[in-house]
């Protein structure tokens, strides 16, 4: 574990930080460390923010009661002997001792500080240091008041540790919330800043690492902490890389995609895409007969199984190839385009004992049969990928404001692995073991980009299913990848340039940068 996967709530923080207290660290030592990191890292961003903002030596610093106005005030004074020009916005009538105590200092280095919110001149940068996480309860009356108005100012604002007013576990905003562009996150990631409602507010984050000691995360997280950020770290222990010299095509996974109907043709192809990007030995497609064709000329390197179809043009019936029985596949991915008119397809597949992914349709059908019983009869491994709507209907009763919780609790009741598709994707195994995928890009806001991580994943949990894996990482790696290839993707054609063709095309490119 590497400490850019750890993800913490404000209680498992307070305790980690509680051991290094206990361990002899000065409280103020610490402060003084963090605060000269944050002052380090404003000043670089500041100095790459200068062709926006020419002078940028004006800074408006935003003081809260606790330690997290603490941090802000002694950024206030390395800044104020660094040559800006610093003013302090502190409303609170009484502080916590240290962070009285540095504002005691700070004013009496000439520091001007305002209580009034209009006595604030107007200034390049704010730095929010008015709540961490220790926020408690709704903010009100004068506070609320007060970020309202900054965020009216429409300068930018960094954050310290997290903006201020977002709940640090759920990313919740309580009652309002300060709207930063960078967020200097301390520490350790904290789990409201990988939540999506969080997400508008956070800008760019950036994890500012004080040396926490790995004995004391794994002291209070435990030696596999069980809510994990997706890295680079996990990818490569995941993939199928480097194959070996001996392998064959049969070794190296058959996967049969099941997907496709007449009205929506071009979701089967996308899904054979990113498929065939993952790398699979064998590839499959059971599809209607009458798009048969149109799959051949797509994907000439796979088998294209054309089945008999409704009057509607799903698939009525899986005629597998002669000496083929669903047993003869080391994984299956159902769901792209199928309509709902597949229902008996759907059932077949849930019924064999091929680990299996449900996606799309499928999960659509699968709420209609009954989402708890009809999975909790499945023998091997089920993996579901619904988006948000996907989700609501598979569990209604499952509120999804926490999505972390969302996805553990819909893991536990069906015994799938269970991926909630979004800005940020998070993933859960049964035994609530969580995977969050923290980068990824808007630019996969289209049509047609989830079929292809149905297919990429189908590929490769194939071609790794029977090797000793977790199949939550197998899950977290095929979401890594394609988030990753549409971040360099976007990086190339912008976020408008990332159709779901071109994104089949990218994920072979971030394998080159590993
Ligand atoms: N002390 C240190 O050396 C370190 C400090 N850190 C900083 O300390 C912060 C946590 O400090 P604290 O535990 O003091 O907590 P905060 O500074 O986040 O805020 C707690 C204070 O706000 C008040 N409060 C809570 N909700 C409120 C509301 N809705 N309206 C009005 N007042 C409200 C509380 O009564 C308390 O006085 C972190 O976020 C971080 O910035 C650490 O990250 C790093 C180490
Ligand atoms: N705002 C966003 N930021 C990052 N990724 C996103 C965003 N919106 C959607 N995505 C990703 O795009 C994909 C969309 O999948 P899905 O909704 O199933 O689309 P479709 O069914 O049309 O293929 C998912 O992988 C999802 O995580
Ligand atoms: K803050």
């Amino acid at each position: 574990m590497t400490k850019e996967q750890v993800i913490v709530t404000a209680a498992q923080m307070r305790d980690i930080e509680g051991r290094i207290f206990a361990a002899g660290m000065p409280v103020a030592a610490l402060m003084e460390k963090v605060a000269g990191l944050i002052s380090d890292s404003f000043a670089r961003r500041r100095q790459r923010l200068q062709a926006i903002i020419p002078q940028g030596q004006r800074v408006g610093i935003l003081v809260g009661p606790g330690h997290n106005g603490g941090d802000a005030l002694v950024v206030a004074r390395e800044l104020h002997f660094r040559g800006y020009q610093v003013w302090i916005y502190q409303p609170f009538p009484k502080l916590k001792e240290l962070t009285s105590q540095h504002f005691q200092y700070a004013q009496s280095l000439g520091i001007p500080c305002f209580q009034e919110l209009d006595k604030l001149p107007n200034c390049d940068f704010l730095i929010d240091g008015l709540f961490g996480f220790g926020l408690e309860r709704e903010i009100t009356d004068t506070f609320a008041a007060a970020i309202n108005y900054f965020n009216d100012w429409n300068k930018p604002i960094f954050s310290i540790d997290l903006p201020s007013g977002l709940h640090t576990d759920t990313g919740e905003v309580l009652g309002t919330a300060i709207r930063a562009t960078h967020t200097f996150c301390l520490g350790l990631w904290k789990q409201g800043l990988l939540q999506e409602q969080a997400l508008e507010y956070i800008g760019q984050a950036e994890l500012i690492d004080f040396d926490i000691p790995l004995a004391d995360i794994h002291a209070v997280l435990g030696e596999v902490p069980k809510i994990k950020r997706i890295t680079k770290t996990t990818v490569i222990q995941t993939l199928p890389l480097p194959r070996s010299p001996i392998t064959h095509k049969y070794k190296a996974g058959h996967l049969l995609l099941i997907c496709g109907s007449k009205r929506y043709a071009g979701g089967a192809i996308l899904t054979g895409l990113g498929a065939r990007a993952s790398g699979i030995g064998m590839l499959s497609i059971a599809v209607p007969e009458s798009i048969k064709p149109l799959l051949v000329s797509h994907l000439p390197e796979a088998l294209i199984i054309g089945c008999p179809e409704t009057e509607t043009g799903a698939i009525s019936n899986l005629e597998l190839p002669e000496k083929t029985d669903l047993s003869s596949f080391t994984a299956i991915a159902c769901g792209p385009g199928l309509t709902k008119d597949a229902t008996p397809i759907v059932e077949q597949v849930i019924n064999s004992e091929v680990p299996l992914i449900l996606d799309a349709d499928a999960l659509n059908i699968v709420a209609q049969l009954g989402t708890i019983s009809t999975l909790q009869k499945r023998q091997t491994t089920t993996v579901l990928t619904p988006h948000t709507g996907e989700f609501h209907r598979l569990f209604p009763d499952i509120n999804y404001t926490d999505r972390v919780k969302a996805v553990q609790t819909a893991a536990s009741q069906t015994g799938a692995v269970v991926l909630l598709k979004g800005a940020r994707t998070a993933i859960s195994n049964p035994q609530g073991v969580v995977w969050i995928n923290s980068e990824s890009t808007p630019a996969l806001a289209r049509g047609g980009s989830g079929d292809v991580l149905t297919g990429l994943m189908g590929g490769l949990l194939a071609q790794v299913v029977n090797k000793q894996v977790n199949i939550e990482d197998v899950v977290a790696t095929a979401a890594w990848w394609h988030s990753q290839a549409g971040i360099l993707a976007a990086a190339e054609r912008t976020e408008l340039g990332v159709d779901a063709f071109t994104l089949t095309q990218y994920l072979m490119r971030v394998l080159l940068d590993i």
